[in-house]
């Protein structure tokens, strides 16, 4: 019933006005999906590859449209996937391109949905996951700067954690009220503030000040709404650190990594943090195992960089303690298939899921629906900005049942 029929690829704008690929998949009986690939500014270095998008669809064209067609049926996701690989051929997808490989993945999996009449976190997850279905909690960029905006802020996103908002569209609008709640302080203290790549407001603050304004905009809204609101970071920390001369560079402030994680562990506990993403270089697995140990009761130390959705990289990061979460974006390992395994081998081990936009985002809502078929804790895709919105919109009407 799923048969694949044909396979589409374009290049689309991404929300940066970058080129990327889109793929529409389309079934024998009449199932079809569409989906785009993200695209990240603060990439990891052990990333799968992202090709220039002509490239990538040429490359994935040649190699992995004939494998697909009349061949492999869409709703068998693993064996999309497992064509995409053997296509690819690489580790790393350097021959398709992650871009094109993620973009085709995604769009099989929702013409599998559209054929079988189920929607995509159901297809996705199972129908027992929608028996028991517990909803992510939406982290919302509203502070920003790192690779996402020049002249802002060294940290990378300050994320508003609405972990008390008793529904998900709560949440979604808590976070936009702490969005607003920061322009007004920004405007309160005379300070003009563009926005950054994801939304997030991006003032020519320093961090020290960007903490304050975060935490009385959060601390506002939740007087106001009457649930606990958290914040969080992504440190990004890899963007931060110069490995030759062993130290991380916030402008004229340099921090060794021992202080690096003492740095991080204080701002833990002064700011009672729900949320920290990397904030340890990428190859630093015992400094992530050192802050994880004295704050991990506490707080959420996730590998993004770190582990890039990759479960040799996770279950390293498992032996060796190094963190108690794992960001999740399918484009880092190119497949709907890779991205599962990941989250499951990371929630047996009593990590959390945390799946992820990226900085360049389309319309595209998959990872809304991969976020609930995988029972994910948290998601983050921004706050504001219609290609986050599209998102957290979606989250709505799945909680509703209105996809
Ligand atoms: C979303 C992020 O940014 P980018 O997509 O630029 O990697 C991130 O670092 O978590
Ligand atoms: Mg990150």
């Amino acid at each position: 019933m799923t048969l694949i029929e044909s396979v589409s690829l374009r290049r689309v704008l991404d929300s940066r006005g970058n080129p990327t690929v889109e793929a529409d998949v389309l079934t024998q009986s009449g199932g079809f999906g569409r989906a785009a690939a993200p695209s990240g500014a603060s990439t990891g270095e052990y990333e799968a590859l992202e090709l220039p998008p002509m490239e990538a669809i040429a490359a994935a064209r040649e190699h992995a449209v004939p494998r697909l067609e009349g061949s492999v049926h869409a709703g068998n996701q693993r064996d999309v996937d497992a064509a995409l690989h053997a296509a690819d051929g690489t580790e790393d997808f350097s021959e398709i391109g992650a871009n094109s490989a993620v973009a085709i993945s995604m769009a099989a999996s929702k013409a599998g949905a559209d054929v079988l009449g189920a929607p995509l976190f159901q297809h996705l997850g199972g129908t027992f996951r929608d028996a028991d279905r517990s909803f992510p909690v939406p982290l919302g960029n509203v502070v920003g700067g790192g690779e996402h905006a020049a002249d802002a802020t060294h940290i990378q996103e300050f994320l508003s954690a609405p972990v008390g908002a008793p529904s998900v569209a709560e949440a979604v609008f808590a976070n936009a009220d702490v969005h607003a709640a920061v322009a007004e302080i920004l405007a309160d203290r005379g300070i003009a503030a563009a926005k950054g790549d994801e939304g997030a407001w991006a003032p020519a603050v320093s961090d020290a000040e960007a903490f304050e304004i975060v935490d009385e905009a959060t601390s506002r809204v939740e007087d106001a709404v009457g649930f606990e609101i958290r914040f969080g970071l992504d440190v990004a920390a890899s963007e931060l650190y110069d490995a030759d001369a062993g130290v991380y560079r916030y402008g004229d402030v340099e921090r060794t990594s021992t202080e690096q994680v003492e740095y991080m562990a204080e701002l833990v506990d002064e700011y009672d943090l729900a949320y920290v993403e990397d904030p340890l270089d990428e190859d630093d697995y015992d400094g992530f195992a050192d802050l994880t140990d004295r704050v991990g009761d506490r707080t959420l130390i996730c590998g993004d960089d770190l582990f890039v959705t990759n479960v040799e990289r996770l279950s390293r990061g498992i032996d060796e303690g190094a963190a108690n979460s794992i960001l999740i974006k399918p484009n880092q390992i190119g497949t709907l298939s890779d991205a599962f395994d990941a989250v499951e081998l990371a929630q047996r081990n009593g990590l959390d899921a945390v799946v992820s936009h990226r900085s360049g985002e389309t319309e595209d809502t998959t990872i809304a629906h991969l976020a609930v078929a995988t029972g994910a804790s948290f998601i983050k895709t921004g706050t504001v900005g219609g290609e986050r919105t599209a998102k957290l919109n979606e989250l709505i009407r799945i909680a509703e049942e209105a996809v």
